[in-house]
């Protein structure tokens, strides 16, 4: 199917509920492959559940999910647990093993998933670690050793271990000061140029959205109300989406995008 190749992830009247809380309702969303797609929505409003719906660990209520051609849950639930492991995922708190090392760390899905003999896997440990910007002996290292953006580094590459062909990002530039931020917004920006991957970002940071999305998507009301490049969504007249992008505070912040 020819959709399957240009979309990534293909979301169609997606319902997704709690108790009597609706939080997504009746969400379409089309993710095309190789871009970068920020989610931007007001606190609670549902994005983080998106997330976890489409990779398949929350259960929807209706509607139809494709990620990399392949439905998510529904009647196919032998599906879900293998999505959660075959895509890229870091999670907003992506909490690393405390008592393993790096290393360890980043081997974790491989162990996981795969039989490799040691060798290929401190091979491929040491790899990742680079690809992220660190260096082989930070692999020695515990978690409780790093900075914040380190850590952040060493779970993406936990995230890349398996060689995803897209990346699930939940905040991750939230609590790195603003140039490890950007530092890390780079990286992603390479890995995408670099490995032609397509990440589905959920962020509040206006520099990341300004800076690295090629899309963003703007849900309210659990639906996508604004959809396009930045520019576009400066330009959208629905009421959320002009106060989330023109109130007081991001203009502030963004003159030049005025
Ligand atoms: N497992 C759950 N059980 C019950 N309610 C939940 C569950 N997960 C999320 N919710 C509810 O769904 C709504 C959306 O939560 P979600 O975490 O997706 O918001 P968010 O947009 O990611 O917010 P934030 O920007 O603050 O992280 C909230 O009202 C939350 O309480």
């Amino acid at each position: 199917m020819a959709d399957a190749q240009f979309f990534a992830i293909r979301v169609r009247d997606l319902v997704v509920g709690f108790g009597r809380q609706i939080v997504i309702d009746r969400l379409s969303l089309d993710v095309i492959r190789g871009e970068i797609l920020g989610l931007v929505g007001a606190s609670g409003g549902g994005k983080s559940v998106l997330m976890r719906t489409i990779i398949g660990l929350i259960p929807r209520r209706s509607g139809e999910i494709e990620v990399m051609g392949q439905p998510i849950g529904g009647t196919h639930d032998h599906g879900t647990q293998s999505a959660a492991t075959k895509w890229g995922i870091l999670f907003q708190q992506g909490a690393l093993f405390s008592s393993l090392t790096v290393r360890q760390n980043v081997q974790f899905p491989l162990r996981e998933n795969l039989v490799l003999s040691q060798e290929l896997m401190d091979e491929i440990a040491i790899a990742k670690l680079e690809m992220v910007g660190l260096r082989a002996q930070d692999g020695d290292k515990y978690p409780a050793e790093l900075s914040g953006g380190m850590t952040k580094r060493v779970a993406l590459a936990r995230a890349l271990a398996l060689d995803p062909p897209i990346l699930f990002l939940d905040e991750p530039t939230s609590g790195l000061d603003p140039i490890a931020a950007g530092d890390f917004d780079a990286l992603i920006k390479t890995l995408q140029k670099t490995l032609g991957l397509t990440v589905f970002m959920v962020t509040h940071d206006l520099a990341s959205l300004t800076t690295v999305c090629d899309r963003v998507a703007a849900l309210a009301d659990g639906k996508i109300v604004a959809i396009g490049p930045m520019r576009e969504l400066l330009l959208s007249e629905h009421p959320w989406v002009r106060a989330y992008f023109h109130g007081k505070r991001s203009q502030m912040l963004q003159p030049q995008m005025r």
